[in-house]
């Protein structure tokens, strides 16, 4: 195993110092290390953080290879500064046997550019109508302890509480997709002004409020870890501030495009939320122009009615991205996820109504979090990386550089900008929001175990 010594670097925002890696492993930490056999990586103006952790990942394989591999994905979330990634269960097969979930983790082990952590099915064939094998995907060689129907709502409550009952046995957590199916049925975007305005059917807030409420009651009820993913309205954060106040054992996730683009997008218009939105207290117009300072000014977006802009759940309010954004600092919102959501060109790039929801997140996630909050970097350290390291039970993972942590981290150059080329990028597939748009902060290194995924920005294999 090669040893690497990376000097002057920041470790998350701290006074410069070196870094040795050896042997899978931090070896030793301080000013002016020495060590002759080691390849040095120059960290003079880098930051380095613990690798990023997305706990909300569509890797598409087994079944849409198309679209992305699990050694694709994998290479997309390296180069995006993750060292592990939860894989999501909705795909073809679904994940809801022990043996589609060792495939994925196998996959992901054989490919060795992040750590593929599976998530499981809640329940068989994501059809909301019986309980997975959830004990067996516990106790198989992936060791399953997030559950998620995700892309769909486990909307029976009584189907909920027996999967929130019975992970309790190992610590399980379920992942709930917000979305009460009866409120949301033939939804295109964001029930709003702009919905009206474009004559596509609304997909109203209410829709994951009612579920968020209703979840956080039955966990609390049965005393269960319920995780929320992808937040996206002010009355959800709502909702989840209230519940973590009665010590409810919740944590929820927010997407980096729910932080950063609204429902304007759809209609063609070049507005996104601006960081200053977080601090300004009251509710803000949803039309007003509100360019992001770091991003205004070199970006419009692809177009009324573009497709790429279609997510589940959908662009809210720039009111709605203001709470959120707030809550993310607050801790009312513990993460950030990408829901990284690759589609084929002929399932995206087609009318409106008939492309499928979801966006690329995964190697745009840390600028667009350098964007929206800042070069805070404990706080991004805490919720992309030690915050869904801890909730998603993955012990190597989320530890700060320092000697004798397993060497899992990232190297951000936050000085650096690049235009997003959709070509250009790891992933199979096209599908991201923020093409030709020049974005801050470069990943210029990961390390997994030791050994270098990405080096001088590009994928080591
Ligand atoms: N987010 C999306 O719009 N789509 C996701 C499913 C999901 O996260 O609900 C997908 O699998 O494509
Ligand atoms: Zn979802
Ligand atoms: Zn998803």
């Amino acid at each position: 195993m090669t040893a690497y010594l990376i000097t002057n670097v920041s470790v998350v925002g701290a006074a410069p110092a070196d870094l040795l890696i050896r042997d899978g492993v931090v070896a030793a930490t301080g000013q002016g290390l020495n060590a002759p056999d080691a390849t040095v990586v120059d960290g003079t103006g880098l930051v380095a953080l613990p690798g990023l952790v997305d706990l909300h990942t569509h890797l598409r394989e087994p079944g849409r290879e198309d679209a992305e591999t699990v050694e694709s994905g994998s290479r997309a979330a390296a180069m995006g500064g993750y060292t592990a990634v939860c894989a999501m269960a909705n795909t073809s097969p679904v994940a809801d046997t022990a043996g589609v979930v060792e495939q994925v983790w196998r996959l992901g082990r054989e490919a060795g550019l992040v750590d593929v952590q599976p998530i499981g099915a809640v329940t068989v064939g994501l059809a909301g109508e019986r309980l997975a094998e959830l004990g067996a995907m516990a106790d198989s060689a992936a060791q399953v302890r997030i559950f998620s129907d995700d892309g769909h709502c486990v909307a029976d409550p009584l189907l909920m509480r027996r999967a929130l009952e019975y992970v309790k046995a190992f610590d399980g957590i379920i992942a709930q997709h917000a979305e009460e199916p009866r409120l949301t049925e033939g939804a295109q975007m964001h029930e709003g002004e702009v919905s009206t305005r474009l004559g596509l059917t609304g997909w109203p807030a209410v829709a994951e409020e009612a579920i968020i409420a209703r979840d956080v009651l039955l966990a609390e009820h049965v005393g269960s870890r319920l995780h929320v993913c992808h937040v996206s309205t002010a009355g959800s954060v709502e909702v989840l501030r209230q519940a973590k106040a009665r010590g409810v054992r919740v944590t929820a996730e927010v997407t980096p495009h729910h932080l950063l683009l609204t429902d304007e997008v759809v209609s063609g218009r070049s507005e996104l939320a601006s960081p200053a939105l977080a601090n300004s207290g009251g509710p803000v117009s949803g039309r007003s122009e509100l360019a992001s300072p770091a991003l205004a000014n070199n970006w419009s977006p692809a177009g009324a009615y573009d497709p790429v802009y279609k997510v589940n759940p959908p662009l809210r309010t720039a009111t709605d991205v203001a709470a959120l954004r707030a809550a993310l600092a607050e801790g009312v919102i513990d993460i950030i996820a990408t829901d990284h959501a690759p589609h084929a060109v002929e399932d995206k790039e087609c009318e409106w109504a008939y492309a499928r929801p979801g966006m690329l997140g995964l190697e745009t996630a840390l600028s667009i979090a350098l964007d929206v909050l800042g070069p805070q970097w404990e706080l991004i350290a805490e919720r992309m990386s030690r915050a869904p390291a801890r909730i998603a039970g993955l012990d190597s993972h989320g530890l700060d550089p320092a000697p004798g942590v397993p060497a899992n981290l990232t190297l951000v150059d936050p000085a650096a900008r690049w235009v997003v080329e959709p070509a250009e990028l790891a992933s199979r597939s096209r599908n991201t929001p923020y093409a030709r748009m020049t974005l801050p902060g470069r990943i210029v290194a990961t390390f997994l175990r030791g050994e270098p995924t990405v080096l001088d920005g590009k994928a080591v294999k």
